[in-house]
């Protein structure tokens, strides 16, 4: 059994929350970004309210503005930020705050990426186009893996996941199409089938 961080993103029912919490994930995401998984404040803060403390909730942002971020950050209740956007380290900084977790995803480049270059907790390291479902060459020999706490995302889902964490040696995974039944729409067989397969 591995003790591969987990990550399910675009949760948008009380459903999908529950699927995710029984199944073992570590952390659930809600979409702030414009997206066909767009979540507001409010249905956040509800489905939130059902996940256990030990399971990080967290909110995914896209070159949204710092006052739209924070308000939506308390209005939601979330305990992590998430920004796929191009903000530098001061947008990191004006956003720490105590218990707050702040992830950074980006894409995976020829250049190596280094968790905590702008203030990050966690790095992401996605697809060009997050959310899409279309995978990146994480097998390629010249992909230098950072090292720590860094997540794999980009195209994953039940029957590649347990490869790629294997092949990149990443501390975690974070998916969302691959657990979807059609756009924006999550599976629960696909959300247990994942974890399962993630874990073993
Ligand atoms: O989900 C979206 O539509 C989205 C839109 C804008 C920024 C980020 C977005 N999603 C982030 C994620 O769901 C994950 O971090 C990751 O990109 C998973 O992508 P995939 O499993 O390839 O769908």
């Amino acid at each position: 059994m591995s003790d591969l961080f987990v990550k399910i993103c675009g949760l948008r029912t009380a459903q999908d929350v529950d699927t995710c919490v029984e199944a073992g994930a570590d952390a659930v995401g809600f979409v702030f970004a414009t997206s066909a998984r767009t979540v507001d404040a409010a249905t956040a803060r509800r489905l939130a309210e059902r996940v256990p403390a030990h399971i990080l909730t967290v909110g995914v942002f896209r070159g949204q503005p710092l006052d739209e971020v924070r308000r939506l950050m308390e209005e939601s209740g979330v305990r992590a930020v998430q920004l796929h956007g191009d903000e530098g380290p001061e947008y990191y900084e004006a956003l720490r705050a105590p218990g707050r977790t702040l992830i950074r995803a980006t894409a995976a480049t020829g250049i190596p990426a280094r968790l905590g270059a702008l203030g990050e907790d966690l790095l992401l390291l996605d697809a060009p186009d997050p959310g899409s479902g279309k995978p990146w060459n994480w097998a390629s020999p010249g992909f230098a893996a950072p090292t720590g706490r860094w997540l794999l995302a980009g195209g994953l889902h039940p029957g590649n996941v347990r490869r790629a964490a294997d092949v990149t040696g990443a501390w975690g995974v974070d998916v969302s199409s691959g657990v979807e039944s059609e756009r924006g729409v999550k599976s629960t067989e696909l959300i247990r089938s994942f974890i399962t397969a993630a874990r073993n």
